[in-house]
């Protein structure tokens, strides 16, 4: 995370909250709500960070029902979407509908996607293109796993994925888009990639962004850090100058540790 001359960050700081097959419709309220109230204390500026909820898809109605009506400063997105606008795909959900319910965001390519559901990266860069078709910012995850870690092209592999999962995009939209970067043995397994690897793997993907697209387009994309994230490691991770943000899974089923997340650093105190 970089800030400028005068203190303020370049990228405005996501950090963002997946909470993957967790919480039914009702569950998901009372999590926002309890968050809503832990952020709602004077002590700190939330405007100066953007915070967002990818809750399941059953819970999305009841989430844009609370967010709108409350006004929370909270902004929420799907965890999936079908590559298609509409039509026969029983059980996909299209890019229209997370629109119409209000999602800015939406997840593309999360791991458990790609390992669990096979999802190719040619699809994944359908979905990426469906997501801007429909004015949804989509947040395309990317990342290694165990046995590419330890033979050591891991960079590689995740600018592979990269590559096609930006393919074809507008420099316009590439600026927009939000990119993750999770290796997957770090998920949900309590291990946590060091701040130096969080950040060796965000700095090759602004650079490969830089040569794919230019330098005033890498400066824009936000890059987020995801894997076993905590309110004990967020700030030093967060402190990496390439990294813009955080996935969170599992801790963010948990309100207070969440907000103790979205609180990683003193510039949000106020004075
Ligand atoms: O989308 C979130 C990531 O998969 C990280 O999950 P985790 O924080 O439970 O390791």
């Amino acid at each position: 995370m970089t800030t400028s001359a005068n203190g303020n960050f370049v990228r405005k700081p996501f950090i963002a909250g997946n909470w993957k097959m967790n919480m039914d419709h009702v569950q998901g309220i009372t999590l926002l709500q309890k968050l809503a109230w832990t952020l709602s204390d004077a002590t700190h500026d939330y405007s100066r960070v953007e915070v967002a909820v990818f809750p399941p898809f059953t819970d999305l109605r009841g989430v844009q029902t609370l967010v709108q009506g409350d006004e929370l400063g909270v902004a929420y997105g799907g965890q999936d979407l079908s590559q298609h606008d509409s039509g026969a795909y029983t059980g996909d959900v299209s890019g229209q509908f997370l629109n119409k319910l209000g999602c800015a965001y939406v997840l593309v390519g999360h791991s458990e996607r790609r390992t669990i559901h096979n999802e190719s990266d040619e699809v994944l860069n359908a979905k990426v293109k469906a997501a801007f078709r429909h004015e949804v910012t989509p947040v395309l995850c990317v990342g290694e796993g165990l046995e590419i870690r330890q033979a050591g092209t891991h960079v590689e592999h995740t600018l592979a994925q990269l590559r096609a999962g930006v393919a074809g995009l507008t420099a316009e939209q590439a600026a927009e888009l939000v990119v993750a970067y999770e290796p997957v043995w770090a998920i949900g397994t309590g291990e946590v990639a060091g701040p130096e690897d969080a950040q060796e793997m965000c700095a090759a993907i602004r650079a490969e962004l830089a040569s794919l697209f230019d330098d005033a387009v890498a400066a824009k994309t936000r890059l987020l850090y995801g894997g076993s994230v905590k309110a004990n490691n967020a700030a030093a991770i967060m402190a990496e100058t390439d990294v813009d943000g955080l996935l969170v899974g599992g801790a963010s089923l948990d309100a207070a540790e969440f907000a103790n997340i979205v609180r990683f650093e003193s510039h949000l105190v106020t004075d």
